[in-house]
């Protein structure tokens, strides 16, 4: 059967913890760990999060094994059935204003070409495995990059491929057992005065160019960062921003979006968001951030009818870029005082981080 749906793409079903992650947990993590933080750890590792499909090689591999374990765990009986969280990753010149998350292809290398032979691999294996509900995060960082950094010139060049490669994937992965939600950074970037209607503007054209896929039922926020949900007061770094958590960002950002046509729903990372404020002297400083926790566990019990869910989309542990500034993809950001040093590579696992997450997880582990 299908696991076609209509509505809330995560009612009826419920998160998978991946091999992937639990895994980096016992591998890594709890062989260097005593008492009662080891104990700890184990817990996290039972956590459904994203699994990212960074390279073209993870698709086949991967995403394939993670499909073949939900489907062999929902033939013995899940009740509720499992369901695939992965996020795509691969755009040609990815990340065009940072350096920390640059990919494996580029616009002048066949780059388009190339995300397309991806984007083909991962809907050959939806198709295999449609009976998986499946739900997508797509291309993290990629739009909203378009909106505040086109004076960046890797952006500039990159903003047409970056609308191509978006439209072919959302246009392609649109199938009756997918959900999918376009990444549109965080309350402290898009949420700015200054860049929330251009964005929702930007989003909307984005939808409607595609011919609103039924599939695309919206926004993820907060991918990769550390904002809280619904604060009591502004942390310092983020005045005089009004949007300073969330849940703001998103009540200010949905009427935008519906007037310009494109009625979405938002899923936040919350992987990240547990201690506030953070140790974030700017809100801009997005790379292994000092003082964070664990957040909000993945749940659709959000408390607002705009959000379909939390979700932890960002592997709490798994670096943001390395602080080695010898290195190819050395980005300043991770060399800042309220970034967490030495860290390996973005993706690597990143121990004394995991560890900073675990202490100051809320709710705690
Ligand atoms: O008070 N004022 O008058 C005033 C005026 C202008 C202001 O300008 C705003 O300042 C904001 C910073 O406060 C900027 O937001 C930052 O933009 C960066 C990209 O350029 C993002 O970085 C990405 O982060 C991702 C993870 O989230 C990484 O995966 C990715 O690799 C990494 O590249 C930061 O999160 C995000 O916080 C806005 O663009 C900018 O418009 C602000 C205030
Ligand atoms: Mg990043």
């Amino acid at each position: 059967s299908t696991a076609s749906f209509t509505g809330n793409p995560f009612l009826g079903v419920q998160g998978w913890a991946n091999s992937y992650y639990s895994s980096e947990i016992y591998n890594h993590a709890i062989p260097s760990m005593t008492g009662t933080l080891a104990a700890k750890a184990s817990a996290v590792a039972k956590v459904p999060t994203f699994q990212w499909l960074d390279r073209n090689v993870t698709v086949d591999t991967l995403m394939k094994s993670t499909l073949q374990e939900i489907r062999a765990a929902n033939k013995a009986g899940a009740n509720p059935p499992y369901a695939a969280h992965l996020v795509v990753y691969d755009l040609p010149d990815r990340d065009c204003a940072a350096a920390a998350s640059n990919g494996e292809f580029s616009i002048a290398n066949n780059g388009v070409a190339n995300y397309k032979t991806y984007i083909n691999a991962i809907r050959k294996l939806l198709i295999e495995y449609s009976d998986i509900r499946t739900i997508l995060v797509i291309e993290p960082d990629s739009l909203a990059n378009l909106v505040t950094n086109t004076n960046v010139a890797k952006c500039a060049n990159a903003a047409s491929a970056y609308k191509e490669g978006v439209n072919y994937a959302i246009t392609q992965l649109d199938l009756p057992h997918v959900a999918q939600y376009l990444d549109a950074g965080h309350g402290g970037w898009l949420g700015w005065p200054a860049n929330i209607q251009p964005a929702a503007t930007l989003f909307a054209d984005i939808y409607k160019a595609a011919g609103k896929p039924k599939s695309v039922r919206g926004l993820v926020t907060n991918v990769s960062n550390y904002n809280g949900w619904s604060l009591s007061s502004a942390p310092s770094y983020t005045t005089p921003n009004p949007n300073y958590d969330e849940k703001k960002y998103i009540e200010a950002f949905s009427p935008l979006l519906n007037a310009a046509g494109f009625p979405a729903q938002f899923i936040v990372d919350t992987g990240r968001s547990g201690k506030q404020p953070t140790g974030q002297i700017e809100q801009g400083d997005w790379c292994n951030a000092i003082g964070t926790g664990f957040g909000v566990r993945p749940t659709t019990n959000t408390g607002s009818s705009l959000a379909d869910a939390f979700v932890w989309v960002k592997p709490g542990g798994e670096s943001d870029g390395t602080s080695d500034t010898s290195a190819t993809r050395y980005d300043f950001h991770c060399g800042l005082s309220d970034a967490l040093k030495p860290a390996p590579e973005a993706g690597q696992w990143f121990q004394a981080y995991f560890e900073q997450l675990l202490k100051n997880a809320n709710p705690a582990f």
